[in-house]
């Protein structure tokens, strides 16, 4: 069994996590991203609440959850987290008793700001807040709150079962006691951690994403199909997955907000340069895995 794989077959006590600070997690978003989050934090022993738009959308992704878990974990076990773990649609309501909360939304500044100016009014005083952002400076989403020392950045990487690694991210105003709660937690979820300043795309997507627009370029400029630089460099490379993959595994509305946020912000850089193939394919809906084509079909 893959060392990925044994933490959600370990015996957690169901009353506490492991590590003594954060017991009480709220995941905002209920994504791709958001249900991972949910997921591991409950498969470690912390009580989860799950915040999302509606009701359709949060039942749906319990039973990715669910259906995640039976892949890797018995009955006893999979009852067990998903007793950890409950949903809401109130936001304000969820955070009211928490000790961290993890925004998972989307990569849109002004709505994650919405949230959290209106979170920061409804949480205890003690409550952290982090955000799941891929793209979007950590300090930009903290000015919308009274509790810049209690704020910080957590990236997690997808599938978040699967990927050890975690960001941990601090903003010139994290105080020294966030961060280390935030890095005990990232030990708590058995996630390898790695201090990141607040710089675009952290240290991952500042390497990963111009390679995957690289990779969309080279196509557009006609030098090779998607399929045969998937093969190269998963072949060539060593890469578990090709970059066009990658795009449709992470969601190529994501890459696309990415992209955009970095070229609003830095137009001469030429390695955030948006992409017209990109922009088509995302305004014909096409968004990878989750809406079942992408730069591939996904087989039925
Ligand atoms: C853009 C953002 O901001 C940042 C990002 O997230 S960028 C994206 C980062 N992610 C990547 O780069 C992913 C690249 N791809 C990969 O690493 C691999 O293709 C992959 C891990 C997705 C799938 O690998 P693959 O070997 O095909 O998976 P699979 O055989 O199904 O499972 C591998 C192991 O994980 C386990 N596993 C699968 N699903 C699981 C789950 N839901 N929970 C726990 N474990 C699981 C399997 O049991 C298996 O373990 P085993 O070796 O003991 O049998
Ligand atoms: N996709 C990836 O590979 C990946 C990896 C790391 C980080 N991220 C980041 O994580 C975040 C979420 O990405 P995702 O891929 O899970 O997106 P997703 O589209 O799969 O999920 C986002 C969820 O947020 C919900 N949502 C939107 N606005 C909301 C609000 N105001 N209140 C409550 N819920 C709301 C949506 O209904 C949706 O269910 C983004 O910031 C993204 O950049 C994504």
């Amino acid at each position: 069994m893959a060392q990925a794989t044994r933490v959600f077959c370990r015996n957690f006590s169901s009353s506490s996590s492991r590590f003594g600070n954060i017991k009480h997690v709220t995941v905002i978003g209920a994504g791709l991203m958001g249900a991972g989050i949910a997921q591991v934090a409950a498969s470690t022993g912390h009580q989860v609440v799950i915040v999302d738009q509606t009701d359709d959308i949060l039942s749906k992704s319990k039973a990715t959850i669910e259906k995640s878990l039976q892949r890797v974990a018995g009955e006893t076990f999979i009852a067990e987290v998903m007793g950890r773990l409950t949903i809401k649609t109130d936001a304000a309501a969820a955070v009211k008793n928490t000790d961290l909360v993890i925004e998972a939304i989307v990569e849109n500044l002004e709505v994650k700001k919405k949230l959290f100016s209106s979170l920061d009014k409804a949480a205890p005083k003690h409550t952290i807040f982090t955000s799941n952002t891929s793209s979007i400076p950590i300090k930009d989403i903290a000015v919308a709150t009274q509790r810049q020392d209690r704020f910080g950045g957590l990236h997690f990487f997808n599938p978040v079962p699967i990927m050890k690694l975690l960001e941990v991210i601090r903003i010139p105003a994290t105080s020294d006691e966030t961060f280390d709660k935030l890095l005990g937690f990232g030990k708590a979820m058995d996630k390898s951690t790695v201090n990141c300043k607040d710089t675009p795309g952290f240290i991952v997507n500042r390497l990963l994403v111009p390679y995957m627009m690289e990779a969309i370029r080279m196509v557009e400029r006609g030098e090779a199909s998607p399929q045969d630089v998937d093969t190269a460099m998963k072949l060539g490379a060593g890469y578990p997955m090709g970059p066009f993959e990658l795009t449709d595994y992470v969601g190529l509305d994501t890459c696309k907000f990415i992209i955009d946020g970095w070229h609003k912000k830095y137009p001469d850089n030429p390695l955030f340069m948006p992409s017209p193939l990109l922009d088509k394919l995302v305004s014909e809906g096409k968004l990878g895995n989750k809406t079942g084509e992408g730069f591939y079909k996904q087989k039925k």
